[in-house]
């Protein structure tokens, strides 16, 4: 029987639960009908927005009973900005949310629900905890705009400042976006995409990228000095070429405008050189507490070998080879790859080695070649683990698999297709890299059964 409301229609919905973007639940009719902006125990009326085969989706209009947890929003964007979901959730909220986020999408995608889910390890100060920031620069008839896009939209929001973001990073925004208008009439302002800066934890260096359609962009030398001569800590300048309409924000060829090519930073006891293009996670404190838990569950006795999949600059892998015999790590990105190569040299670590490629072609080369490690680490990009992957994992049979993952949806596929293969999951840790917003970090341990 189908859902007998229509575009337009008001409702009124009790929210029982909350989905992975951090969208209320509710059930009208014996249908399921998504509100954004709602919290589980309140009551709200709504008008329905979308109406599909299973689900309706209603925008919240009046809230009739409010959560006790609700709070008032920081931020005078957050309803039309979109890159926060639940800041209308206290803190201490947010991450029972997400516990249950992460419990409920195991249970359902991954049919693993005797297993408990840790609370969830949040921070003291959720906020200005990003060391990265990518910015869309909108030139309309010589107006410039630096900002957000509106979700799904190719629409500027005006951002005054991001509480997400270090004091700075807004500084240095309005900095440009002010200096970028003095330029116009004179100069051709076309051909800007986006504005990355970077920050190091360690020593509050900041990088700065100007991402550009084509090459010859007359003001980038001059813009890049002032920004440089305005802000100490901006110690590299570089641009992007990135001509593709891809959804990537850099493309492949970089040129070095002014200062130094890289900035360092440290994660624990390990120093790290990071280039330009390189992953790096997003929130330095919490990937402290997130590679501590990797650590913890690994509990290497300095013999052990290891492959890190999917390793990026070899951040958890040089980690890893301190307290192991041998750390093999995989990843796609080359430059990533020479990072890693370096980092271990700059860090005096000699025994691990990297090799750049897919996980999915490397790992089985080397599961045929006999390699047998005891750990297997997996920190895949959203979309989880390529199956050649999880089938390498089995193949090689180490006793303790750790998955690291962004994404709890596929994170519970691979484990039920890890549980098919032999593997059980017996410890699932979330952390709060992205305070907040809906996305959750997760560790699991899981072992040979
Ligand atoms: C979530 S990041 C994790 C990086 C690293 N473990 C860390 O904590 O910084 C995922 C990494 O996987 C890499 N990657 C994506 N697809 C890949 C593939 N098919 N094979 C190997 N690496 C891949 C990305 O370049 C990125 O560095």
């Amino acid at each position: 029987m189908g859902l007998s409301v229509a575009l337009g229609d008001m409702i009124e919905i009790r929210i029982e639960g909350v989905t992975h973007q951090g969208w209320g639940i509710g059930r009208l009719q014996g249908f399921t009908v998504f509100v954004p902006g709602t919290l589980p125990a309140e009551t709200v009326q709504a008008q329905i927005d979308q109406v599909k085969k299973s689900f309706a989706v209603a925008r919240l209009i009046r809230i009739t009973e409010s959560s006790p947890y609700r709070i008032d929003s920081v931020c005078s964007i957050y309803h039309s900005c979109g890159g926060c979901h639940l800041q209308h959730a206290a803190y201490q909220h947010q991450l029972e949310l997400k516990r249950r986020m992460v419990r409920d999408v195991l249970a359902r995608v991954g049919h693993i629900s005797e297993i408990k889910v840790h609370p969830v390890l949040g921070m003291n100060y959720p906020w200005q905890y990003r060391n990265r920031v990518q910015f869309h620069v909108q030139v309309t008839n010589g107006k410039v705009e630096i900002g957000f896009y509106r979700p799904g939209t190719r629409e500027l929001v005006p951002v005054e400042k991001c509480s997400l973001l270090p004091g700075i990073f807004n500084d240095i925004r309005l900095f440009l976006e002010k200096k970028l208008q003095s330029y116009f009439p004179a100069d051709d302002l076309s051909g800007w995409r986006h504005f990355v800066l970077k920050i190091s934890r360690a020593n509050q260096e900041i990088a700065a990228a100007f991402v550009t359609y084509r090459r010859e962009m007359a003001i980038l030398d001059d813009l890049a000095k002032a920004l440089m001569g305005r802000f100490p800590q901006v110690v590299s300048v570089l641009q992007n070429m990135n001509p593709q309409n891809s959804g990537a924000v850099f493309g492949p060829e970089w040129r070095l405008i002014v200062g130094k090519e890289r900035i360092e930073d440290k994660i624990g006891k390990v120093c790290f050189s990071i280039s330009p293009g390189s992953f790096v996670q997003v929130n330095p404190e919490q990937t402290e507490v997130l590679y501590g838990k990797v650590l913890d569950y690994a509990a290497l006795k300095g013999v052990e070998t290891v492959v890190d999949v999917y390793c990026g600059i070899g951040t958890i892998s040089l980690l890893l080879a301190l307290q192991a015999g041998k750390v093999y790590g995989i990843e796609e990105f080359k430059e990533a790859v020479k990072d890693a190569e370096l980092n271990a040299r700059l860090n005096g670590i000699t025994n691990t080695e990297f090799f750049a490629g897919k996980a999915e072609v490397l790992l089985p080369k080397m599961s045929a070649a006999g390699t047998k490690p005891d750990l297997i680490v997996v920190d895949p990009p959203r979309k989880g683990c390529d199956p050649a992957v999880l089938d390498a994992i089995a193949g090689m049979k180490p006793a303790k698999v750790i998955y690291v993952s962004c994404d709890p949806a596929t994170l519970a596929r691979d484990l039920k297709i890890l549980e098919e293969k032999g593997y059980r999951t017996e410890e699932v840790q979330p952390v709060d890299m992205f305070p907040q917003t809906s996305h959750t970090e997760v560790c699991c341990l899981i072992e040979k059964a």
